[in-house]
């Protein structure tokens, strides 16, 4: 049962048998709301035969005391059982989504976009808590105290139970009816409030552009086009859920003309007691409140599964896993024919092999789209190869759990993250626990020294987001400093030093080979003269290797490198 519960809500153990004591809960208290419809049977009852006995006077005074103390207790657990424990998992959840999320490979990011993901770990969570926590404890709850009412008062009467009741399957066949329904329009509601997040966030990421290119007008017609659907989306979401709900909850109301109808032919013809009738009146008043209340929020309640479903999308997608240690002989990496192809499909490398070694520099280098990103991407994991393989000394990486494998790597990207921190912080994300002098070491190595003490704060300003407040070449030597502070045995560079001028270029990449000594480096190069003291030269070209040797050997190949060659050294 609890794990059909897991199952079925997306729960942890805790939280179904969580869910499950909830349902109890409310049970509990809706039975505990019974009581007082006995007592004031059993006092009519009395009433009717003239006055209520002395004897009874303890009676209906401990009934009362004990049925309010019982509503209380039974309402405080049901309290504490529905809210704190679904806080409780919604804070659980939201940490292992985003635990999920880091062990993710990227090709899950490839089909996800951010918008997306935020709705999922922030809006489907809020969702599912708000109805964890709210309705359906209380609709289960609900049923089943219908379901004990039912049996009590067939016992009394069975013509009238059966008028009071016939109600319920009935209203509850109409919900399970549209539930289709409703998943359809809440998918529908969703992409459409995903499209209108997305819309924003493209657009304030690309508001420069857009204002240079004149195109913000039409942008923003677009995104209200996305807003006015999102809208009526939420509206064809509201009249699917009332067309079903409306109906519904009349049915429920029925019950109690069915009631007063059954219950007043049958005292005319004498085969009923009035205080049975009276009984039967009271029992429909109380009893289809609770799940008339849970109808109201059907649509949610009916769309959970949608929500749930995308949380489940998350969890359940393949980790890149492996082994937690790493040990391989040396740091040679090598590229046995490998092909990849992201999730488009469209064969991005091909038969690809190549070593790059422990000690010296190998240059990608080639056409733009020829794939050298993406060989050195693979090279660190960030997606598995479909065919062949790539070893760090030896060790298939494929069978190294990535976290692990990154230790190995320092990386420095052409578009560079910096955060909303200090720049000692941001260079200090190199190596974790590193000291301030040792940050301070690496930032003059990589000649941050300059631009940064001419800042308002030196080394303690925030640079705004992605350091909106530094010049590209500036973010760029600070995640140079941030590879040299990590200082790991192999380097991985995306044209690190393209936003540099000359004279910091020179100085960087003085700064560079103290840091590459000894290092396996795998850099991208467009430019000819980041490379000419490269140990090897790898040309990509269409995904496949064009060429390859030292510089020497491929300028008196006379191919596609000493074409490249000249061809700069002509521009220059
Ligand atoms: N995340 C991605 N999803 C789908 N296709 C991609 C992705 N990244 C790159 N590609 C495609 O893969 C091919 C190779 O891209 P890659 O970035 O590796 O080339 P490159 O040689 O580094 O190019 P450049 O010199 O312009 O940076 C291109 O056709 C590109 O469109």
């Amino acid at each position: 049962m609890i794990k059909r519960i897991m199952k079925k809500f997306a729960l942890s153990e805790r939280g179904a048998k969580g869910f499950l004591w909830a349902v109890i809960a409310c049970t509990a208290e809706g039975l505990a709301l019974m009581i007082p419809v006995s007592l004031l049977y059993y006092l009519t009852d009395d009433l009717l035969k003239g006055a209520v006995p002395s004897s009874h006077y303890y009676l209906y005074g401990f009934g009362i005391a004990a049925a309010l103390a019982l509503i209380i207790l039974t309402n405080f657990w049901k309290y504490n059982a529905t809210y704190f424990s679904t806080y409780r998992e919604s804070g659980i959840k939201r940490v292992r989504l985003a635990e999920k999320l880091r062990k993710l490979p990227l090709s899950f990011f490839g089909k996800k976009d951010l918008a997306d993901l935020t709705n999922t770990i922030m809006g489907d969570v809020q969702v599912t808590e708000q109805m964890m926590s709210h309705y359906v404890p209380q609709f289960y709850g609900s049923v089943i105290t219908v379901c004990i009412v039912s049996i009590g008062i067939f016992v009394f009467d069975w013509r009238m139970a059966l008028a009071a009741l016939w109600v319920f399957p009935v209203s509850l066949v109409i919900v399970g009816f549209s539930k289709k329904a409703q998943n359809y329009f809440t998918r529908k509601q969703n992409l459409a409030s995903v499209a209108v997040q997305d819309g924003i966030q493209e657009n304030l990421d690309t508001l420069r552009d857009l204002k240079s290119n004149n195109a913000e007008k039409k942008y923003l017609e677009g995104l209200n086009q996305k807003i006015r659907n999102m809208e009526s989306r939420q509206i064809k979401s509201e009249l699917g859920s009332a067309m079903f709900v409306v109906p519904a909850q009349m049915i429920l109301k029925l019950g109690i003309a069915t009631v007063a109808l059954v219950g007043g032919m049958l005292l005319v013809n004498g085969t009923l007691s009035l205080i049975t009738f009276f009984m039967f009146l009271l029992v429909v008043s109380r009893v289809y409140e609770p799940l008339s209340g849970a109808m109201q929020n059907l649509a949610a309640m009916n769309s959970l599964q949608v929500n749930i479903d995308r949380m489940n999308e998350i969890e359940n997608y393949e980790e890149q896993g492996g082994e937690r240690t790493f040990c391989p002989k040396g740091y040679d990496i090598e590229f046995k024919n490998v092909g990849f192809a992201y999730n488009t499909g469209e064969t991005v490398l091909d038969g690809v092999s190549f070593t790059a070694k422990q000690g010296g520099v190998t240059a990608l280098i080639g056409e733009s789209g020829g794939g050298k990103s993406t060989a050195a991407k693979l090279a660190a994991r960030f997606w598995d190869v479909d065919r062949g393989k790539i070893t760090v000394g030896g060790v298939d990486i494929k069978t190294v759990e990535p976290e692990e494998l990154l230790k190995a790597y320092s990386i420095v990207f052409q578009d560079v993250t910096l955060f909303n921190n200090s720049v000692m912080e941001n260079i200090r994300i190199g190596r974790n626990g590193a000291t301030d002098e040792e940050v301070l070491r690496v930032a003059r190595e990589a000649q941050c020294d300059e631009f940064v003490n001419k800042l308002p704060d030196g080394y303690a300003t925030v640079i705004g987001e992605n350091g909106s407040m530094l010049s590209g070449g500036e973010r760029q030597r600070i995640s140079i400093a941030r590879a040299m502070l990590k200082d790991a045995p192999i380097v991985i560079m995306d044209e690190a030093t393209a936003s540099l001028d000359a004279e910091n270029e020179s100085e960087v990449q003085r700064a560079l080979s103290a840091l590459i000594a000894n290092k396996t480096v795998l850099i991208i190069a467009h430019r000819m003269r980041t490379v000419d003291g490269a140990e090897k030269i790898v040309v990509l070209q269409g995904g496949k290797v064009a060429e390859q040797g030292t510089p020497q050997e491929l300028k008196k190949k006379n191919g596609i490198y000493a074409r490249m060659l000249a061809l700069q050294s002509e521009r220059s």
